[in-house]
């Protein structure tokens, strides 16, 4: 894949600087890997790029790192037009974390006038068993239900700056994945795999339901896999010391570079092609089909009132 795949050169983000001008966009978990990625890609096309984070030492660094690349690609300084181009922003966001996400939301309707594209990014995969300060299990937690307030949250001001997009990181993983309304947090047993392929399709079926209850509103979201891409995400998976070498071998020939995985968020963000474009699921750029049990609109809305409860937004 390494030898015989696209130059970056060629992949979007590249193209239009200006493509992004003057709009908003809040990247979650944008400090590593694929949202690193996304938001360096945003900023070059001249958007104002938010990182939503959990942890502000991390999140200043890779903003220092970004801007630092900003400027050696020649691009514009932060904010030297006098305007947003470019401009880059780090907010304390910890989606396993209920009282964080009403916090950050607080923050950013009072401190930012618009919001054109929310990209939820950050993930957590295959950890051992943990909950969330609120006691949900964590993979479905911080995937699915601290993404799910933040976005309902938010929703006002993606409206007010319509046309607007969401665009929603899930996985082709969705496949092993299951909404088990009997036990959604993993209390009767654990299986890390599965709890991550759950979280996974309640991305979709998320992505699907809210596209539906926004028709109309000339607000779109969309969902999609980056495939398999060499991040941070493998923190929790155990290698044996001996054979890590090999494993970072086959990674490295393998596996997307987070800037070749990030091409499809960039896209959905930025793309005139997904102009009005709402409720699909992407893959390398392009519509790709779901398994029908992620196009279930029945447990598609149970899942959604029940997330709604979850989290106390129920009217
Ligand atoms: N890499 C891959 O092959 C694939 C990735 N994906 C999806 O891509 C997305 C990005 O993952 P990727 O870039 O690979 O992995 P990384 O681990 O590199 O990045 C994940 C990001 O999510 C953040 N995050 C984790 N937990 C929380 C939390 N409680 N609150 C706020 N932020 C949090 C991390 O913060 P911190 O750095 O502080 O831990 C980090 O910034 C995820 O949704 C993942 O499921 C899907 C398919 C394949
Ligand atoms: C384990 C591991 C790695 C990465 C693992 C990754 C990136 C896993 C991807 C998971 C997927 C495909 C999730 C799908 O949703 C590294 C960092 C390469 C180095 C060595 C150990």
């Amino acid at each position: 894949r390494r030898f015989v795949g696209p130059g970056v050169q060629q992949l979007h983000g590249g193209g239009d600087s200006g493509l992004m001008h003057g709009k908003t966009v809040l990247i979650t978990g944008a400090n590593s890997g694929l949202g690193r990625a996304t938001a360096a890609a945003l900023l070059r096309l001249g958007a104002r790029v938010i990182m939503g984070c959990r942890d502000r030492a991390r999140a200043e660094e890779a903003a220092g790192q970004l801007r630092r690349e900003l400027r050696q690609a020649g691009g514009r300084e932060p904010g030297s037009d006098g305007g947003a181009a470019g401009e880059l922003v780090v907010r304390e966001l910890d989606l396993a974390s209920l009282r964080s996400v009403r916090a950050f939301c607080q923050e950013v309707l009072q401190e930012e006038p618009r919001l054109d594209v929310l990209i939820n990014n950050a993930g957590i995969f295959q950890c051992p068993y943990m909950k969330t300060e609120d006691g949900f299990e964590m993979q479905f937690g911080v995937n699915h239900l601290g993404h799910f307030l933040l976005t309902n949250l938010l929703l006002g001001l993606l409206k007010n700056s319509a046309p607007s997009r969401i665009v929603v990181v899930s996985s082709k993983l969705y496949k092993y994945g299951d909404i088990n309304f009997e036990d959604l947090n993993s209390e009767q047993s654990y299986n890390k795999s599965f709890c991550y392929s759950r979280s996974k399709l309640a991305n979709i079926l998320f992505t699907r339901e809210l596209a539906r209850r926004l028709e109309g509103t000339n607000v779109t979201v969309n969902v999609l896999h980056p495939g398999i891409v060499r991040t941070n995400l493998g923190r929790h998976i155990h290698i044996p010391l001996l054979v890590r070498p090999l494993f970072n071998l086959v990674s490295w020939a393998f596996f997307k570079t987070p800037v070749e995985g990030a091409q499809t968020s960039v896209y959905l963000a930025s793309s005139p092609e997904v102009e009005g474009v709402s409720g699909k699921y992407f893959g390398d750029c392009k519509e790709e089909e779901l398994l029908p049990k992620a196009m279930d609109e029945s447990v598609a809305r149970k899942l959604w009132d029940i997330s709604e409860v979850m989290v106390g937004i129920l009217k």
